[in-house]
């Protein structure tokens, strides 16, 4: 019995694949995604179905093609008794009673109720928003031949510029294929994916894994992979170089599924399409699955709507000067529209479409090229318009000024972190995202196994990634948007990905031994993190005379008669045996310096923002201290 895949009888039918699905869970059919097989016993049924929906919505003017029609032995009335009883059909086909409303169907003259609200539904949705093209991301192993594939799409799907030369590189371009268009992004390698993730942006709706044929899964395609679980973006594997004699399509599958990723031919829902970028064999039907999954995504911008784009690149041209290339997410650009992208804003000077071609506007999925800005903005800024260069400074100064109020609320933060903050709402399932790295292959399926017995009812473990060698920029932007830790164990993060991690605020800890790793991990799991903080003693201050300040209020003249005094210190204030004050050190000057810190023997004026200091008092300044904790 022959299996035909949803889509390829969508294809067969003429209709179009959510229809296809529409049927089938009309029927009750399980599947995966449009790539999933079905018996033909459940084909014949649908063919039937759709030759009288056609029948019955147009009064028999769509045409399927030949093979839906030359079914005579396939009797509505048989189908329908068929189905009933349940007995002829076989696989994934379960007839759900109630949802299969076939009673009737071949003398139906007219649409069922059902039929006519899911057209107009669709219809409406249609009206409202359009589709938009799919914007699509290559990641892989180094070698694995992402920018073969890119450029044998580009040679082969991308119109040549009309008035000839050589079309810049500018980080996206977009195929015309015969499913509509189709935009790559083809800056390379998954950083340009990870870093503009990182930055809250995304801009990818389906990721190709690239894995070459003759050498499987490699660090890297792990890591892409992980990249794309991680933004929740479909994913389909391009197995690559099949046209290599030592190519073996067959262990990058058996492989995949080692990472729980099953290809649809061993009954999962993983697309797997082996490809050649250098003789073109399955480009087309890469191509193909793309647009399929696109159609799935059922992805829709409104281009009547409030522009929104991200900066896929930004560089300086020695002759035009600062050039960023936009994705349009939302809404149109027009040359002349002010944009702000961060605390910088700008106006379009001119825009070109990926081919170089000038043009005057682009609406959603249209990667641009802009002259206009001042400052070379970052792959993943947000970039949004404003009404005029007005509105533009208005939404620059509003962003300067939350910065800083985010500033300061993360140092607040940092100093009051409560126990709620650290394990989230308590009483709930927590997750502790974790990034691991090993030195080999066995020490990391030795933690690993490790790890999988530590998972309790209250915490979730979930290894983002586990791989081998240092831990990369591309962990640290991983673990930054997903709030995870890395943990290595005998290798250690090189100086430059260190420095990343510190501004990404990502911790990375490395170790030796494998249990003191495993420790650090029942210690995240256990919530006990929450820094602790001690009071330690700084310094005695003795006021010799009270300065009266007209802003400040007054001041206390003291002479430092012990250890040191610092800013935003906590102060108690002694007048005899009693304590008359509690507060904290607002400001220190030294003469009219404003300074940090004044040590013993110095004499300097201490602000405690309390106007009834007197000469003789003594002040006894201490400040909280986080302590390790064993
Ligand atoms: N035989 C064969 N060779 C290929 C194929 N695709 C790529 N190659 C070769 O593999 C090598 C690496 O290809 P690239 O496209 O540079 O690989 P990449 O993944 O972009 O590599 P990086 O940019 O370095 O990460 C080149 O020598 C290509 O010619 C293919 O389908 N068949």
């Amino acid at each position: 019995m022959s299996k035909v895949r949803i889509y390829t009888l969508a294809k067969e039918l003429g209709v179009d694949n959510h229809k296809m699905l529409e049927i089938l869970d009309g029927l009750g059919v399980s599947y995966k995604s449009v790539s999933s097989t079905i018996e033909e016993d459940t084909v014949e049924l649908i063919k039937q179905i759709v030759e009288e929906e056609g029948a019955a919505v147009t009064g028999g003017g769509s045409e399927p093609d030949q093979a839906a029609r030359t079914e005579p032995e396939q009797a509505p009335v048989e189908v329908q008794a068929a189905v009933q009883s349940g007995t002829v059909l076989s696989g994934t086909l379960e007839p759900a009673p109630g949802q299969l409303p076939v009673e009737g169907r071949a003398t139906e003259a007219q649409p069922r109720p059902s039929e006519v609200a899911v057209q107009e539904v669709s219809a409406a949705a249609a009206q409202e928003i359009p589709h938009r093209a799919p914007v699509v991301t290559i990641m892989g192993h180094v070698d694995h031949g992402k920018t073969s594939l890119l450029d044998y799409i580009r040679k082969t799907k991308v119109a040549a510029k009309e008035a000839g030369g050589i079309t810049q590189h500018v980080g996206a371009f977009e195929a015309k294929t015969s499913k509509g268009r189709i935009v790559f992004i083809d800056t390379p390698g998954h950083e340009a994916f990870t870093t503009i993730r990182a930055r809250g942006a995304n801009v990818a709706d389906i990721a190709i894994i690239v894995i070459a044929a003759d050498d499987s899964l490699m660090p890297q395609t792990r890591e892409a992979i992980a990249h794309a679980q991680a933004a929740k973006v479909p994913m389909i594997i391009a197995i690559n170089k099949i046209d290599l004699a030592q190519a073996d399509p067959e262990k990058v599958k058996t492989d995949l599924t080692q990472l729980n990723l099953v290809p649809e031919e061993y009954g999962g829902d993983l697309i797997v399409v082996p490809v050649s970028a250098r003789s073109g064999e399955g480009v087309e039907d890469l191509l193909e699955y793309i647009s399929l999954t696109a159609e799935l995504e059922d992805l829709r911008a409104d281009p009547k709507g409030q522009f929104s784009g991200v900066v896929i690149e930004g560089k300086v041209d020695k002759q035009a000067g600062v050039l960023a290339t936009v994705m349009v997410q939302e809404g149109t650009l027009h040359v002349g529209d002010f944009l702000v992208v961060g605390e910088n804003y700008g106006k379009i000077k001119a825009m070109t479409d990926s081919g170089g071609a000038r043009i005057k506007e682009a609406g959603p999925s249209t990667p641009v090229q802009i002259l206009g800005f001042s400052d070379v903005p970052t792959s993943g800024d947000k970039v949004q318009s404003a009404k005029n260069e007005h509105a533009a400074r208005e939404v620059i100064a509003q962003r300067a000024s939350d910065r800083r109020d985010e500033e300061d609320a993360r140092q607040r933060r940092k100093a009051q972190r409560s126990l709620e903050d650290i394990l989230g709402p308590l009483g709930q399932v927590r997750t502790v995202n974790l990034i691991l790295r090993a030195d080999t292959q066995g020490s990391v399926e030795a933690i690993q196994g490790i790890l999988a017995r530590k998972e309790t009812d209250d915490v979730k473990l979930n290894v983002m990634f586990a791989g081998i060698g240092a831990p990369t920029e591309g962990d640290v932007l991983l673990a930054s948007t997903a709030e995870a830790e890395i943990l290595c164990f005998s290798v250690t993060p090189s100086g430059a990905v260190t420095k990343i991690a510190e501004t990404k605020g990502v911790e990375v800890k490395s170790y030796r031994i494998i249990y003191e790793l495993i420790d650090e991990v029942d210690r995240l799991i256990k919530g006990n993190i929450e820094p602790v903080f001690e009071e330690q003693y700084l310094g005695r201050a003795e006021v010799r005379m009270v300065i009266r300040h007209p802003k400040t209020g007054n001041i206390a003249g003291s002479y430092i008669t012990d250890g040191s005094f610092k800013r935003n210190a906590k102060a108690v204030v002694r007048r005899g045996k009693e304590v008359v004050y509690e507060g904290t050190v607002v400001g220190l000057k030294r003469f009219k310096d404003d300074v940090r810190e004044v040590q013993q023997g110095y004499e300097c004026g201490i602000n405690l923002d309390w106007n009834d200091v007197m000469e003789g008092d003594i002040i006894e300044a201490s400040e909280m201290v986080e302590v390790e904790q064993k």
